[in-house]
């Protein structure tokens, strides 16, 4: 439950050290590994916003674009106090890679401020994200770069967004820019699905790894840290499926209970804005230091990034990781796993159903369209199954671990694209 930026771990190092593993492992052109090895640009805004109180505060905002190879940049908004240009760096090149693992014609980028939210009334918060898109201006676009949710926010944020990104725009133009961003409320060319593409992507990614060794979810037991938007969808889908929920932890407090939590009685009690498990009757409260150490089937590190550090790795008893988080697994806590041998499904992979789901919303403003809610997630099971079963070859064939497996093939695909093109045969 420590925050990254007390912890004082660079999110930059962890990606960084995964990227240079790989690229020694497949001997990858020295040039593309230097272009990889930093972001086309970064940007950084600082912007005033007036209060509810009359005063002026002025904020600082970021956006980074890590590479554009295979497409516009993508990925999300994240408002957070741990929000720094470290992070940002690191979570667009998570994009880049993530990207290029599902097959889409995107590039990387993540962006957000450094706030922390519970601060401020709605009021504040819709004129500090309308200042902050106002601040990025040409620096984001729907054929350029494409932000979406992430930690804090959601669609009503995505919406603010559209809605002062058009207000910038001729009017003839603005009706075809509705893909400025994805993850938008339906009303407002949002898709149907988008809200709980995440969570689903990371039960799929326990249902078919386990399907391929012979089990199955039914009485399998798990834990989940976060419990906002990607760890309450995947909860939903693995009790469902048979699955228990025995513990949950956020940012205030860690929750037990042996028989089962109640996903949706829990999610009713937790409200989103004021963010807390907290008090929830129907479970007990543990030591947070206890959580990643419990017996349980599978863990969902489903928050923050670099929480599974080599002492909680030395803790952990369960043999299947999902990363539904970015980055929530330090070198060493990597290290630590493998040679226990947990598996541990790749953020690259494990979450990437959001962004799949973004680019089918992307998709739907572009060509206008309205797909139902069957259309969307039928498309995505079948995206992230394909994907699944090439990364399991991947794994079988070479004998290697799940993160190497995924990053092989995610920049063996942005490899091509710089060849292709000629620039660096
Ligand atoms: N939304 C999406 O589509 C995607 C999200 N992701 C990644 O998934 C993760 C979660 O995102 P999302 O669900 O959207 O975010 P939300 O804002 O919806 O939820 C975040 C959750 O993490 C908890 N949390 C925050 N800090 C801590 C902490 N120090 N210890 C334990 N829990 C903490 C929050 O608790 P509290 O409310 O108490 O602060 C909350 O429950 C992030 O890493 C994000 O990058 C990845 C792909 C797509
Ligand atoms: O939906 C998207 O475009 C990106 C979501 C995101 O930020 C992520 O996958 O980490």
């Amino acid at each position: 439950m420590k925050k990254e930026k007390t912890k004082k771990q660079s999110m930059h190092a962890t990606v960084m050290s995964q990227f240079n593993k790989t690229a020694d492992r497949m001997d990858l052109n020295v040039n593309i590994r230097k272009i990889l090895s930093i972001s086309n640009s970064e940007i950084i805004v600082h912007f005033p916003v007036k209060m509810d109180d009359g005063s002026v505060e002025v904020f600082t905002g970021y956006r980074v674009q890590h590479n554009n190879a295979l497409g516009p940049y993508k990925g999300g908004l994240r408002y957070h106090d741990t929000v720094d240009i470290d992070a940002a760096r690191a979570l667009a090149m998570w994009m880049t890679w993530k990207t290029s693992l599902a097959g889409l014609p995107f590039g990387g980028a993540k962006g957000g401020i450094e706030i922390d939210p519970r601060k401020y009334s709605i009021g504040e918060l819709e004129r500090i994200t309308r200042r902050f898109t106002y601040a990025l201006g040409e620096n984001i676009g729907p054929e350029h770069d494409i932000p979406a949710p992430d930690i804090n926010t959601n669609a009503q944020t995505m919406a603010w967004i559209a809605d002062t990104y058009m207000s910038t725009i001729p009017t003839s133009e603005r009706s075809h820019n509705r893909h400025i961003v994805t993850g938008k409320p339906l009303g407002v060319g949002g898709l149907e699905g988008r809200d709980r593409a995440t969570g689903y992507g990371v039960f799929l990614s326990a249902k078919l790894y386990l399907e391929n060794k012979g089990e199955r979810l039914e009485d399998k037991t798990f834990i989940v840290q976060g419990f906002g938007n990607v760890g309450y969808w995947a909860s939903h889908f693995l009790v469902k499926e048979g699955a228990r929920l025995l513990a949950v932890q956020d940012a205030h407090a860690t929750l037990y209970k042996k028989e089962g939590i109640d996903v949706e009685g829990l999610a009713v009690h937790s409200n989103p804005r004021k963010g807390s498990i907290a008090d929830y009757p129907d479970a007990v409260t543990i030591p947070p230091e206890d959580f990643f150490g419990l017996e349980c089937d599978i863990i969902i590190p489903a928050a923050l990034g670099n929480q599974i550090t080599a002492v909680v790795a030395e803790k952990i008893k369960a043999p299947l990781i999902l990363e539904g988080a970015n980055g929530p697994t330090d070198k060493e806590g990597e290290d630590i796993l493998l040679r226990n041998n947990a598996t541990i499904i790749p953020d690259i992979f494990c979450n990437s159903g959001g962004v799949i789901s973004s680019y089918f919303e992307w998709l739907q403003n572009r060509n206008g369209e309205l797909w139902d809610l069957e259309e969307s997630m039928g498309k995505l099971q079948k995206k992230l199954t394909e994907n699944f079963k090439r990364i399991q070859r991947e794994v079988e064939e070479k004998n290697i671990d799940w993160r190497t497996a995924a990053y092989m093939l995610a920049i063996s695909r942005i490899e091509t694209a710089y060849q292709q093109r000629g620039i660096f045969p």
